[in-house]
Order: structure tokens, then C-alpha cells, then sequence
């Protein structure tokens, strides 16, 4: 049996995660990328587990990952990550010094996707991004698009449990079910209940895949 250990933002992401999951475990860590990663490294450096998995609502880039679908992680990026200049943002592999993060595992994200897509849910795989501060206006995505062309979403908290999940030698997959579109902020036109359902149906499927038997 393999086990996952899940790593969400906030208390209404696990509730909604474990609503129909039997023995999933989902730690909640507090939002951004300093929270989550200490959250998961506290967990895996006692407890051993197969795979570590961010998982939240989160932001789709238009038009790849419009609200009510899930983002599968095929990258992940601390897309904020770096130094301001005149010129404009130096991404920090640009410095020299980038933090030693491995990618989404491609073998285990291909498997979710596959079963994410039997559960009746709109899959779409691409980079999620992670940023400190999330974007609000139009020219902000862009910014992001136009640095990371394949990506799908963005959250807070990915690029902090990939790190966590390197330090422990885990593979690791993102996943997101898209509340709210990365654009200019509009707080009413999030569909958080949509995407908690979608997180339902997310939780009882890794459940089913992480059950005795399957390998
Ligand atoms: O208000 C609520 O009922 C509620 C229920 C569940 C989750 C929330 C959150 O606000 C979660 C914060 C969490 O969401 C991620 N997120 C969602 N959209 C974006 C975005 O456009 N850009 C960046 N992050 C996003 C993020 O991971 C936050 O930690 C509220």
C-alpha cells in the first residue's frame, strides 16, 4: 500500500479533501511557501510516506485551466522568487543561487491525472507556479505567462513542499482545482464551493489510489 501525505493550505481544504476519503492523511500547513514547507518537512522527517502532494484551491491561467477544472503539476516554479532591477524581475536561477528543487514527479502525475480524468473531472497539466503574492491584475499575468509560457496555475504553497519532499528524497505532485481566474482581483467571482467539491472528488480518488492493493 502506498501512502500519500497531503499538504493544504487551510482548514476547509482538508475538510473538503477527507469529506468522502478514507484514511487520507492531510496536514495544514497555513498558506505560502515558508508554511508549507516547514508543515510537510516537520511530518516526513518522523513519518514515512510515498509521495508528497500540495494540494489547494488555486488560480488558472486563461484559457488552460478555467474555474471548476484541476491542475496537474507537470512543473513547479517559485515564480517570485529573485530580484527587482531597473530592467525589471531577475528570476533566481537567473542569480546563480537557486534553491535545489526536484520537479513533479512524471510517473506518479500522469497516474492522477488519468484517474483525476475517470473521476469525471477536467484535467489539465502544466507548470503551477508559487508566488508570495498573489496576482491581481492583468498585467502581473501576463508578466508570469509570458516568463512561464506552459503555465496552468498558480497557489502558494507548491514550490515550499517540493522542497520539503527533495530534502526527504519523495517524489512530489501539485495538484489545484481552479477557484478563481489569475487576473485582475475580484474576490466575488472565486468559486470556492465549486472548487472545495472539486477537492472532494480529488481526496476520494487519491484514497482509492493509495488503497491495499494498488501498486
Ligand atoms: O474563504 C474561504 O471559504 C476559503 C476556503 C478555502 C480556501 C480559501 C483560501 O483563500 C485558500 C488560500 C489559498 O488558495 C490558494 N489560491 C487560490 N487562488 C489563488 C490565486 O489566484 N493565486 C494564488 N494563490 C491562490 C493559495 O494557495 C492560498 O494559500 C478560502
Amino acid at each position: 500500500m502506498y501512502e500519500f501525505l497531503l499538504a493544504a493550505a487551510v482548514e476547509a481544504e482538508r475538510e473538503a479533501l477527507q469529506r468522502r476519503a478514507h484514511g487520507l492523511t492531510v496536514i495544514v500547513t497555513g498558506a505560502g511557501p515558508a508554511a508549507a514547507a516547514t508543515g510537510a518537512a516537520w511530518v516526513l522527517a518522523t513519518e514515512p510516506y510515498e509521495l508528497a502532494v500540495s494540494v489547494g484551491i488555486g488560480g488558472g491561467f486563461a484559457p488552460r485551466a478555467p474555474i471548476g477544472s484541476v491542475a496537474v503539476s507537470t512543473r513547479v516554479a517559485a515564480a517570485d522568487l529573485g530580484a527587482d532591477s531597473p530592467g525589471g524581475f531577475l528570476p533566481v536561477e537567473d542569480l546563480g543561487f537557486a534553491p535545489r528543487v526536484d520537479q513533479p514527479d512524471e510517473r506518479w502525475g500522469k497516474r492522477i491525472a488519468t484517474a483525476l480524468g475517470e473521476a469525471g473531472l477536467t484535467v489539465v497539466t502544466g507548470a503551477v507556479l508559487t508566488v508570495s503574492t498573489a496576482t491581481g491584475t492583468a498585467e502581473r499575468a501576463a508578466q508570469l505567462l509570458e516568463r512561464h509560457p506552459d503555465a496552468a496555475a498558480e497557489a502558494m504553497e507548491g514550490f515550499g513542499v517540493a522542497s520539503a519532499a527533495t530534502m526527504a528524497e519523495l517524489p512530489f505532485v501539485e495538484i489545484r482545482a481552479i477557484s478563481n481566474a489569475v487576473g485582475p482581483r475580484d474576490r466575488e467571482a472565486w468559486r470556492i464551493g465549486e472548487a472545495l467539491e472539486v477537492l472532494t472528488t480529488v481526496g476520494q480518488t487519491l484514497a482509492a489510489l493509495q488503497a491495499p492493493g494498488v501498486a
